[in-house]
């Protein structure tokens, strides 16, 4: 599979494993941008934006779409819409972004407790683990009911068994819980399983579909469901400050990304991600969870394997890492893998003799960027390492 040539001004990201949220428009991507529509989006007079609302919804088999500015944004609106009394709770993975990434905004902005819950076959949530787990809104009052569970398809670049996924939503309609996807990536999802996208909005009452991660787009999400469920939403997402204005320009790009061939994009990643994983099975190297799809997790506590030294063994050879997931995008080329190869085996080599023992998960992403630049564009090349 031939890597994808993009212009020198649009290759800023080939080298870059950090993630998918890196990826750069290129030369079309932005040309859609600059022909988008320019109406106020806030009172629904924005072409490209309700043009990709309606766009991604029908994609999804839902009746409505409604272009959030982040995954984040969509996904807290997206819950926060399900929710009406508290006491309540949300069930979902402890590693999922929702439970982990979003500074808490399902206990701030959905006054929800969060019941994070352990896979126990390590990958993915099944029914039996949700049962475990479940809070009945049967009048006890010591309990919060669970009234949504959100699943992430992918999670950490593992796709969700369709069956699985179907037995938890049968469940679900028994039991009147509201079922969320967090589908940041559900784009490799559908692509790697080959299941369509309306066939997953059959099965979740809403779900937050990002345009900026494997789609390539500079930002957004769009959340869908049905009608009602979307008017309500775009309410919350007033109250939280994610009505914006000429947001047209954004939305005809990330249209852009899917009328492009974004199947091939996405399975080179695929790829590229595949024989990487291949390569460490190949050396002894642990991983962490199966490279599904385009990331691959090293497991850096297995290993006894300092992210420090594995980003420095990266910036040694000109590619940006940032701990043990390395995220594989359409931009990413085949030297850029190769040099991967490189600095991951150095990395473990030098574990050996100098153990890494963290005093528990390393964390996979950073706050702070190993590429930050001053004022005058100069890279600080400040190296932390968020440490747990
Ligand atoms: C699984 C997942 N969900 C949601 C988000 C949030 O998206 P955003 O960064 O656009 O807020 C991310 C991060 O990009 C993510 O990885
Ligand atoms: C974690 C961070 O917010 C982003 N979702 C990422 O995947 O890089």
């Amino acid at each position: 599979m031939a890597d994808f040539e993009l212009p020198p001004s649009y290759t800023t990201a080939s080298n870059d494993l950090r993630s998918d949220t890196f990826t750069t428009p290129c030369p079309e991507m932005v040309q859609a941008g600059l022909g988008a529509s320019i109406g106020d989006a806030v009172y629904q007079e924005d072409v490209d934006t309700i043009r990709l609302e309606q766009t991604v919804a029908q994609l999804a088999g839902k009746e409505a779409g409604l272009y959030c500015v982040s995954g984040t944004l969509s996904n807290q609106i997206g819950v926060r819409t399900h929710l009406t009394q508290p006491p309540y709770s949300i069930l979902c993975d402890y590693r999922a972004h929702i439970y982990t990434h979003e500074a808490a905004g399902l206990a701030i902005l959905s006054q929800a407790m969060v019941v994070p819950v352990v896979p126990r076959n390590g990958n993915y949530l099944t029914l039996e683990d949700i049962k475990r787990h479940f809070v009945p809104d049967d009048g006890d009052i010591h309990g919060a009911p669970t009234r949504v569970i959100s699943l992430e398809n992918t999670l950490h670049g593992i796709v969700y068994p369709l069956e699985e996924l179907v037995r938890i939503r049968v469940w679900c309609l028994e039991n009147g819980v509201k079922l969320h996807c967090d589908g940041a990536r559900i784009w490799n999802a559908s692509v790697a399983c080959n299941v369509p996208m309306r066939q997953y909005g059959e099965l979740f009452d809403s779900i937050s579909i990002c345009m900026s991660k494997s789609m390539g787009a500079p930002m957004g999400s769009v959340l869908v469901g049905d009608l009602k469920f979307i008017k309500k939403a775009n309410h919350f997402r007033k109250q939280q400050g994610g009505g914006v204005r000429q947001s047209g320009m954004m939305c005809a790009m990330a249209l852009w990304t899917i009328k492009d061939n974004w199947k091939a994009k996405l399975l080179h990643s695929h790829q590229l991600a595949h024989e990487l994983a291949e390569f460490c099975v190949e050396k002894g190297i642990p991983l962490e969870s199966p490279a599904d799809t385009s990331f691959v997790f090293i497991s850096l506590s297995q290993a006894k394997m300092d992210p420090d030294v594995l980003v420095k063994k990266g910036l040694k050879y000109g590619i940006k890492l940032m701990g043990g997931r390395i995220a594989f995008h359409y931009q990413v080329n085949r030297d850029t893998l190769e040099k991967a190869k490189q600095a991951i085996w150095e990395a473990f080599e030098y574990a050996k003799e100098h153990p890494f023992n963290s005093e528990g998960e390393t964390k996979i992403y950073r706050s702070e960027s190993t590429e930050k630049v001053d004022v005058n564009g100069k890279p600080i090349h400040d190296i932390k390492t968020y440490k747990y």
